[in-house]
């Protein structure tokens, strides 16, 4: 990646429209779906979708990969408008399709529709399969009964079916053939737009192939245009053109898809990536271990969203050599002691303190053996964890906290990074060390798991 490149920041929105190779059929201009629940825990939505802008170009095959709950599903549904938006646009040839409504939402129903993952629960068993795959039909007022049912029998041959089937029961058939007769309901009104949720990972591995070959043949049948939803990362570089990471309601990278397989950029993408095994036994690539969970996506940290996790934070200049495993123990402290703040106190702890018996901070000694006790720690970061831990022995968690954050903190975790253009193909990555004066994380984690 040439060093020129990599530090040419700018937004992904003017970047995805002017670098594409192909023309852009959705603009996705800062999606936000939130999912509130009434209050039920004091009103914080679920910020399923944080703000995306991206597009997808005209028959293309777009992968969004990422953990389970980062949002994908929720963006998939929020671009066909079965979830609405809370805040952005979806733009389809230039229409905001969030703002349809009547009508006019019925009409953009029948262009973009969706594949299911689980073939055993998306099909009404008391439905014969003709009725299932004719419904779409039937409720769009396509044609007469006998033209409608004519065109189903076609679409059954259309997905390798037989036309006899047409009066059979779901039950009936095995999970490939039912994603079959998924398939073809979702073909049933001629949509551009399909987006495919994890459409073969309920599914045998022998049958998994044939189900994506059927869907490579009829993209190219009939100019259809995919977002690819997968958590196999294998079927992800086989069938998409470009691939979208996702992490916690944001898209950390997206680029083409063997360049993001062979020359991740984002430190995200890197960790997910390195989760694969390796078919090289000669392979020195190294596992990054990624500690903790993803956040609560109601309580998103500030800054870059994967700056609780990222292997490649950046430290502070004064910690830049100190050693990474004290450094991993310092950031687990840090989260022990947010997430405490966080969590509700229990009835009881409030009982405790109110009468001056210990509390839940009567155990910093014990948090700090067990974190502390094998490392050897420089004189000045033991300075400054007796500060803190004299704060947390008089419950006073956020000035334990701010210390941290001051003492600790960085960039990452105050300031949400800008979209970078990271190759001459396109290739966009969400992460401060691709500014100016930063180390790239393959540098950082290369010379950290060395
Ligand atoms: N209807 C809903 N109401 C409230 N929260 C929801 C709802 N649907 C999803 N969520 C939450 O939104 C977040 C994103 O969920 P989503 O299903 O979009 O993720 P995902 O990446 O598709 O996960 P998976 O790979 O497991 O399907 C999760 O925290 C999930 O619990």
């Amino acid at each position: 990646m040439s060093k020129e490149l990599s530090q040419e920041a700018s937004a992904l929105e003017t970047e995805t429209s002017t670098d594409a190779d192909g023309e852009a059929m959705i603009e996705v201009n800062g999606l936000k779906t939130y999912y509130d629940d009434g209050g039920l825990f004091g009103g914080t939505p679920v910020k399923a979708v944080d703000g995306v802008t991206f597009d997808i170009r005209r028959g293309e095959t777009l992968g969004l990969v990422g953990e389970s709950g980062c949002g994908k599903t929720t963006l998939g549904r929020t671009l066909i408008q079965l979830e609405d938006a809370t805040d952005g646009e979806v733009l389809f040839d230039g229409t905001d399709i969030t703002q349809l409504s009547g009508d006019d939402l019925h009409e953009w129903r029948r262009n973009a529709q969706m594949v299911f993952q689980d073939p055993e629960s998306s099909l009404n068993d008391r439905m014969t399969i003709g009725e299932i795959v004719r419904e779409p039909l039937d409720v769009h007022e396509w044609g007469t009964p006998r033209t409608r049912r004519e065109r189903v029998k076609e679409l059954l041959d259309t997905v390798g079916l037989q036309r006899e089937h047409y009066y059979r029961y779901p039950h009936q058939f095995s999970g490939g053939q039912r994603q079959r007769i998924g398939i073809a309901r979702t073909l049933a009104l001629e949509p551009d737009f399909v987006v495919l949720d994890e459409p073969v990972s309920a599914l045998d591995v022998s049958v998994q192939a044939e189900i994506i070959n059927l869907l490579e043949d009829l993209q190219e049948e009939f100019g259809l245009t995919y977002l690819f939803i997968a958590h196999d990362l294998s079927v992800v570089r086989h069938i998409c053109d470009r691939v979208a990471v996702m992490y916690l309601g944001n898209i950390m990278e997206l680029g083409p898809t063997e360049e993001l397989f062979t020359d991740p950029s984002n430190p995200y993408t890197q960790a997910l990536l390195s989760a694969i095994p390796e078919p090289d036994p000669t392979s020195t690539r190294e596992r990054i271990t990624l500690h903790g969970t993803p956040p609560n996506p109601r309580y998103p940290p500030s800054g870059c969203p994967f700056s609780t996790r990222c292997p490649a934070r950046i430290r502070p200049e004064e910690y830049r050599d100190l050693d990474d495993e004290l450094w991993v123990r310092i950031n687990t402290l840090r989260e022990v002691l947010s997430e405490r703040k966080r969590a509700e106190r229990s009835i009881r702890e409030r009982i405790r303190e109110k009468v001056g018996k210990d509390t839940r901070f009567a155990t910093i000694e014990e948090t700090y053996d067990e974190l502390f006790g094998d490392q050897d720690v420089p004189s000045r970061v033991e300075s400054v964890l007796t500060e803190i831990a004299e704060h947390a022995r008089a419950n006073d968690e956020s000035a334990a906290i701010a210390l941290l954050d001051e003492e600790f903190g960085s960039i990452c975790e105050s300031e949400s990074p800008a979209y970078h253009t990271v190759s001459r193909n396109g290739k966009q990555s969400y992460c401060h060390r691709h500014e100016d004066g930063y180390r790239t994380s393959e540098a950082v984690l290369d010379h950290r798991h060395r």
